[in-house]
């Protein structure tokens, strides 16, 4: 049997492993940077956005986790997070794939997830 993208991605340990390193990835991006640095001086709540991160892809990749924060419009309403700051932002989860050497077709999968959700997200 196939499997699923959550294994492909590594289960549990593989999406906390990519988590951790693309809200890095967002930190040292000048582009969406600043939306993010804030967490450094709030340890907790960045650990409760990776809690959420890991749930979110755990259960949209067909993981056990139960996701049980807001939805995308809500998670992101009155941010007006601009199309150049979301290109930037899957641009920053493609390079991490890569760099855990994720398959390319299991990225070509997370582009068009991410994708998907681009109106949720953007301009609100
Ligand atoms: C495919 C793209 C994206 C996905 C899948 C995604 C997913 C999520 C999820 C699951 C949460 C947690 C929601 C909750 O805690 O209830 C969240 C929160 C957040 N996202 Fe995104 N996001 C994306 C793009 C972006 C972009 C482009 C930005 C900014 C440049 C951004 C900034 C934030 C911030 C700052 C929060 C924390 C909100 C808060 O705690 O009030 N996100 N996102």
């Amino acid at each position: 049997m196939e499997q699923t993208l959550y294994d492909r991605l590594g289960g549990k340990p593989g999406i906390k492993a990519l988590v951790d390193d693309v809200l890095e990835a967002h930190m040292v991006n000048p582009a969406i940077s600043a939306r993010f640095l804030p967490y450094r001086e709030r340890p907790d709540d960045l650990n409760d956005a990776k809690a959420q991160l890991c749930a979110f892809f755990g259960a949209g990749s067909g993981g056990p986790e139960q996701y049980t924060g807001r939805d995308m419009v809500a998670a992101h309403r009155g941010m007006n997070i601009s199309t150049g700051e979301y290109m930037a932002a899957i641009d920053d989860i493609m390079s991490v794939l890569a760099a855990h050497e994720v398959d390319e077709m299991t990225r070509k999968d997370v582009l068009m997830i991410g994708y998907s959700l681009k109106g949720d997200i953007t301009n609100q």
